[in-house]
């Protein structure tokens, strides 16, 4: 197989962590771990969940893409990427809908792209439940980047599979739908 990356986008709370995480636990498809300098949220692990930067250690990195989100940087590297497609050649990667645009316009033979979707009262009940401290997912929900993410945008029409996660069972059977397709 040619080496391909599945990029999980969407709104917060719509499952993009979990879904990352059944790929690797069902298929063994490594994640690519990206970097940030917002905080920790409870049980996350650097160098697992994400690389958690400051602001300084953050702009050393040689980054393909990164954004500005709700206050906060993101960015993947180069080197990430190789590093995940070392240990297999179907990798998957969170990212938020410009890192989505900016791997589809990259590598546009090996893109696959999931775009998540649930609205926004079930997104804000799940928030609440995985923990999220209510000042920052008030703010997090209320961001310009999360509010964007909730549609898909016009450079990724045609060029993505949209998941309704409601059910968590019918959300896997998609997915897995997907997976099997891959060549
Ligand atoms: N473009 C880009 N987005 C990223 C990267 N890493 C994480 N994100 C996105 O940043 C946003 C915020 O992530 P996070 O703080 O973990 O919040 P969550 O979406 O509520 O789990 C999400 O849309 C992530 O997909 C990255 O390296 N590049
Ligand atoms: N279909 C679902 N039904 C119920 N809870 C879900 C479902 N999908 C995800 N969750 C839960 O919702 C929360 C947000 O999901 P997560 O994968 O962290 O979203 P994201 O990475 O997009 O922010 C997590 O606590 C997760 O366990």
């Amino acid at each position: 197989m040619k080496n391909k990356v599945i990029v999980i986008t969407g709104a917060s709370g719509t499952g993009k962590t979990t879904i990352s995480r059944y790929l690797e636990d069902k298929y063994r498809i490594p994640h690519v771990i990206t970097h940030t300098t917002r905080a920790p949220r409870t049980g996350e692990k650097n160098g697992v969940d994400y690389y958690f930067e400051t602001k300084e250690s953050f702009d050393k990195n040689h980054f393909l893409e990164q954004v500005e989100y709700s206050g906060n940087k993101y960015g993947s590297s180069v080197e990430g990427l190789e590093q995940a497609w070392q240990k297999s050649p179907l990798v998957s990667i969170v990212v938020d809908s410009k890192g989505a645009i900016a791997y589809q316009k990259r590598y546009p033979e090996q893109t696959i792209i999931l775009f998540m979707k649930a609205d926004l009262e079930t997104v804000t009940d799940r928030l609440k439940k995985r923990g999220d401290e209510f000042e920052r997912l008030k703010q997090r929900i209320a961001s310009e980047e999360n509010r964007r993410d909730f549609e898909i945008p016009k450079e990724l029409y045609g060029n993505y599979y949209e998941i309704i996660n409601k059910d968590i069972k019918n959300t896997k059977d998609s997915v897995d739908g997907i997976v099997q397709k891959i060549e």
